[in-house]
């Protein structure tokens, strides 16, 4: 069984905490027990004592929302199981438990964040909690605080423990006033978001903390990215994800943008490599910490029109939410990713024709499975 040990505050209090579900939930309190310097040292050395010893140790913030748990997946089979920690405040799917440590977090709790940090000695970090676009607009209050206040405990520890830090931002970190074909890394960035205002604040603070402090933190904006197997937790560009699932369901489909709404996407695959390439980037190419990354985009009739080769049944109706709308129109169209593609060698894998056909044999055959249950 493992433990480590954490001091709360001098040496009366200790707690013996196994530190993720993973490897078998047990809480101890322990007051007024002392222990020496040399079983801490022990207890912590014992997690580093395998052959996944070389690896980062990665916790990952918000990992059970649409991306974390294929990241976390992906980079498990890089670094070992043990090493990927994924933690978010919602409990996980029983595949999700059974597949690797899980961890409760909530990033709006600094001591309990840095317990978890220090425990499971971690060396990078992969910020992924926060509210999307069209949730946080309906919930302006609750996105900043997780979306800024969160950010700010996450880039202080980060700081205290020397950890590398990534952190996504997004096409909606850009506004109405950015170029938007293309929109290039470097551009005026307005957004009337609060998605997009604190992802805005999350790159400059990140970029901020590397010059003054040297954190070395990395950041790519994502566009909207496409999944078969985890649902997208609510956002603008969410309506390309939906359409796949109700094209194989019920070949009908309700569209919340206009025909006509070209906007950056890419599939979950590409982006959650990009991630990994640009963590494992040596930083000596790193000519900037906040990249653009592409690989198509499209608007709903095109999309459409690609999966009516397959489907050719599907029916789409438009019933437009002018929230969503609004958001999508001062968002890039095409996103200009030259700097990611020279400096560490980003090259996408899928582009429209490959996401369709890729995602409608996942959808399928998922949805041939529970037909058959
Ligand atoms: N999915 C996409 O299309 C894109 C995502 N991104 C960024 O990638 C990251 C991950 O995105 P998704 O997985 O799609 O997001 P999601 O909305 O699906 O998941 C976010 C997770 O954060 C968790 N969370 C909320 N409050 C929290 C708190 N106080 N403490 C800890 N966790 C909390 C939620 O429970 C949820 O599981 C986000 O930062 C997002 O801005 C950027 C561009 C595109
Ligand atoms: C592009 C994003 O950041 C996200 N999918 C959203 O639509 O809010």
């Amino acid at each position: 069984m493992l433990f480590c040990v954490r001091a709360v505050s001098g040496a009366a209090q200790r707690v013996l905490l196994a530190p993720v579900c993973g490897f078998q939930t047990l809480a101890v309190v322990a007051r007024s027990v002392s222990f020496s310097p040399g079983q801490v040292t022990s207890n912590a050395s014992f997690h580093s004592v395998s052959s996944e010893s070389d690896h980062p140790k990665v916790l990952i913030t918000g990992g059970l929302g649409q991306l974390g748990v294929g990241l976390a997946k992906l980079l498990r089979m890089r670094f070992g199981k043990y090493n990927v920690i994924l933690s978010d405040i919602r409990k996980p799917p029983n595949h999700v438990y059974q597949s690797g440590p899980f961890i409760y977090s909530d990033i709006l709790d600094y001591k309990n964040l840095r317990e978890i940090v220090v425990n499971n000695r971690i060396t990078w970090l992969i910020h992924y909690s926060a509210l999307l676009s069209a949730v946080g607009e309906a919930n302006v209050s609750l996105a900043r605080d997780v979306n800024i206040t969160g950010l700010h405990n996450v880039l202080d520890i980060a700081v205290e423990h020397g950890l590398r830090l990534f952190i996504p931002s997004t096409i909606g970190a850009f506004g109405s006033s950015s170029p938007r074909n293309p929109t290039p890394d470097l551009c005026i960035q307005r957004p009337r978001t609060i998605y997009g205002v604190s992802k805005v604040h999350a790159e400059l603070m990140g970029e901020y903390y590397h010059h003054r402090f040297g954190l070395d933190f990395r950041c790519l904006r994502y566009p909207g990215i496409i999944s078969a197997d985890s649902q997208p937790g609510g956002g603008t560009t969410d309506y390309a994800v939906q359409m796949f699932h109700d094209a194989v369901k019920t070949s009908t489909f309700v569209c919340n943008l206009r025909p006509d709404t070209r906007l950056p996407m890419m599939f979950i695959e590409d982006c959650l490599r990009a991630t990994l390439e640009v963590l494992e980037a040596p930083a000596e190419i790193l000519s900037m910490r906040t990249y653009n990354i592409s690989a198509m985009s499209f608007t709903p009739e095109e999309l459409i029109r690609e999966i009516r080769r397959h489907l050719p049944d599907l029916q789409v109706t438009y019933k437009i939410d002018p929230v969503r709308q609004a958001i999508a129109d001062s968002w890039p169209m095409i996103l200009d990713d030259a700097s990611a593609r020279s400096d560490w060698g980003w090259k996408h894998d899928y582009g429209l024709p490959e996401l369709v056909q890729t995602m409608l044999n996942f959808t399928g055959s998922d949805s041939r499975m529970s037909q058959a249950n």
